[in-house]
């Protein structure tokens, strides 16, 4: 059987020798192992992404700090839960890491007012 038409109900070739040489099941899970090159290459990527990370962390800071004073000089709260909540839930794909990540940018925007 072709695996790239394999009908996921089918089971008519499940557990044959001709399924298991032929879907890639393996691949998936196999880590790749990178030369030194790739590595090189890989690095230079990690290096770009920080950069672009850490300037993206930043405009954050600067425009929550922006609506937070915006806000607090016209008589409003320096917080708004919901808001926080719904940033919140956006990196509840990472896990506890993504809480943390969350909670460091909201506390990052609160500034000295966050301490
Ligand atoms: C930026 C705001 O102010 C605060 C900062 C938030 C943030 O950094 O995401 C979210 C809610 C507020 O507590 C806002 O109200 O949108």
């Amino acid at each position: 059987m072709n695996p790239q038409t394999h009908d996921a109900n089918s089971s008519e070739t499940a557990g044959t020798s001709e399924t298991a040489e032929t879907t890639p099941t393996t691949q998936t899970t196999q880590s790749p192992r990178p030369g030194a090159q790739d590595i090189n290459a890989l690095r230079e990527e990690i290096d770009w992404l920080d950069n672009e990370i850490l300037r993206l962390v930043k405009r954050r800071v600067e425009v929550s700090r922006t609506i937070g004073e915006a806000r607090m000089a016209a008589g409003g709260t320096r917080i708004v839960y919901n808001r926080e909540m719904d940033v919140l839930a956006r990196y509840r794909d990472l896990g506890p890491e993504g809480r943390q990540l969350a909670m460091a940018l909201l506390n990052l925007g609160r500034g000295r007012l966050g301490r």
